[in-house]
């Protein structure tokens, strides 16, 4: 079911068209990956989304409600976070959520029952420390906790790991893979490596509109390479290419292009075993996001 309903959005600022008739439906239960450039409109969707800002054209149903500029309804079924979130810096982790959970009109028990929860869902229950000391990737788990306070149906995000070292991307990244079931994720990024480690589906917004949408899996098995890499002992590989003469040195092994990577690997196979040759590794090359990225915005 489509949780969000994105229908021909336009936006432009001043005579710059940022948004030109974009349509998309975001599944429930899902990760999804906003993917664009810098300046590509991934924030002017986002907040068009949230309400914060006037389309010139379109409709967005979100939750089955309509999004109305400058009201908030439809917010109560989102939690944001903005690309760099602020907080009170005196203030605990802890003492910062129940602020929020009293700002969203949470009982008092809802509030501190909530902040523990979201607290642990980010790992930091255990940290008493006021926000002063945390570190970006802190700060930015904290922000998590605190767009999940109401218990959100969809989250979003903007940039959320952008900013972050290894360590700190990667905890993010595990976070909203473990939140999925519960809260859709809508999240942005240019680092397609991140959208490709937890997306399910993503769109890719270029010159103003989606030049491709879908499950992420299935849109790099469309596009499988057609390329076998083998490794396997000197001898083997100084065999193979006297039969294969096609063959490419790369790497330690050799590559084979084939227009059909299954007939080409069942040849090899078989001569392989005729000949008593021993391989280490046979692979098709993965085509990447990165790969995907740079097709469908070359054009
Ligand atoms: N309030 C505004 N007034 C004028 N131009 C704006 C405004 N907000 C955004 N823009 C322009 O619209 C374009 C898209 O901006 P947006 O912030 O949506 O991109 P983005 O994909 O989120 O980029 P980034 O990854 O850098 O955050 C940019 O060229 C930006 O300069």
């Amino acid at each position: 079911m489509s949780i969000v309903d994105i229908q021909h959005i336009s936006k432009s600022f001043g005579s710059k068209q940022v948004l030109n008739d974009v349509s998309i439906k975001i599944e429930e239960g899902r990760i999804f990956g906003l993917i664009g450039q810098n300046g590509a409109g991934k924030t002017t969707l986002m907040k068009i989304i949230l309400g914060l800002l006037k389309k010139d054209a379109g409709d967005i149903t979100l939750v089955g409600e309509k999004v109305q500029f400058g009201q908030t309804v439809t917010n109560q079924a989102i939690g944001y976070l903005p690309d760099v979130p602020s907080f009170y810096p005196y203030y605990t982790a802890y003492e910062y959520l129940l602020l929020c959970g009293e700002i969203t009109g949470l009982s008092k028990k809802e509030r501190e029952l909530r902040a523990k929860e979201t607290l642990t869902q980010v790992g930091l229950e255990k940290n008493n420390k006021k926000i002063a000391s945390f570190s970006r990737g802190m700060k930015q788990r904290l922000g998590i906790a605190q767009a999940l306070i109401h218990k959100p149906k969809i989250l979003i995000c903007d940039e959320p790991t952008s900013a972050l070292d290894p360590n700190g991307r990667r905890d993010i990244l595990k976070i909203l893979q473990q939140i999925k079931h519960e809260t859709t994720v809508i999240f942005s990024t240019h680092l397609l490596n991140d959208a490709e480690n937890i997306c399910d589906d993503l769109a890719i917004l270029h010159n103003g509109s989606f030049v491709i949408s879908g499950d992420v899996q299935h849109l790099l098995n469309e596009r499988r390479k057609s390329t076998l890499f083998i490794e396997a002992p000197v001898q083997t590989l100084e065999k193979l290419k006297e039969a294969f003469p096609e063959a490419t040195d790369k790497n330690h092994g050799i590559a084979l292009h084939s227009a059909s990577i299954e007939k080409t690997q069942s040849t090899l196979f078989q001569y392989c075993l005729e000949h008593q040759l021993v391989i280490h590794s046979m692979s098709v090359e993965k085509t990447t996001l990165d790969d995907l990225f740079m097709e469908v915005t070359a054009k």
